[in-house]
């Protein structure tokens, strides 16, 4: 039996129309999750994110990381960034989220939030370089965080806790209809790396 998951159905979408979005619950043990946070935080050549908007640099206190089967290059907010290879435990991870999911994925983007005070402002992973309706999964690491969407149109919104080692896939129209947010927050101190495994199309 899954001492973790007791209480999880993974077929369910927690969406009520206009995309799917399916809760896995923990895919890695406590101590499976705390050596790959402790591994991620140490070996990875993690970068603030930037941006140049109407020609002014914006630096983010949150950093991100992008891996990927080939050097992909990928332009938003006027950056350039270009894919790094995988490395061994990221592949080993990838293989979990699949083999769970069932889904295949060919880049990997990774986030590390070093407080509660960053977060991600409301947007839709929907930029044509990813592929249109593509699963994409995001595995957390670290700090428990709230996770919510809200739908484009109705404005409804559906929220969930993200703890260290649990998996949350979006599919089918989701980025289409919702929008989704990590909103920041007073009362969490410590770490969280996110890793949402994408597919990009060549
Ligand atoms: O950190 C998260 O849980 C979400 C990250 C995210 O939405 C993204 O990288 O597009
Ligand atoms: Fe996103």
């Amino acid at each position: 039996m899954d001492l973790f998951n007791s209480e999880i159905d993974e077929t369910k979408n927690l969406l009520p129309e206009g995309g799917i979005v399916n809760y896995y619950g923990r895919l890695l043990s406590p101590p499976e999750a705390d050596h790959y946070l402790t591994y991620l935080l140490t070996a990875i050549p993690w970068k603030p994110d930037e941006a140049f908007i109407f020609g002014k640099h914006y630096v983010t206190k949150r950093k991100v990381a992008w891996y990927a089967d080939i050097p992909y290059e990928y332009t938003y907010s006027n950056i350039t960034k270009r894919a790094l290879p995988w490395t061994p435990q990221l592949l080993e991870l990838k293989q979990l989220v699949e083999e769970k999911t069932g889904e295949h994925f060919n880049s990997c983007l990774l986030n590390l939030y070093p407080t509660g005070d960053e977060g991600m402002a409301w947007h839709s992973d929907d930029e044509k370089d990813l592929k249109k309706h593509g699963a994409i999964a995001s595995l957390s690491l670290g700090a428990e965080r709230r996770f919510s969407f809200r739908h484009k149109q109705t404005k409804e919104t559906v929220s969930l806790a993200l703890p260290h080692g649990s998996l949350l896939v979006m599919k089918g129209t989701t980025q289409t209809h919702w929008l989704h947010r990590l909103p920041p927050t007073k009362r969490v101190k410590h770490a969280r790396v996110n890793l949402t495994f994408r597919t990009m199309i060549d």
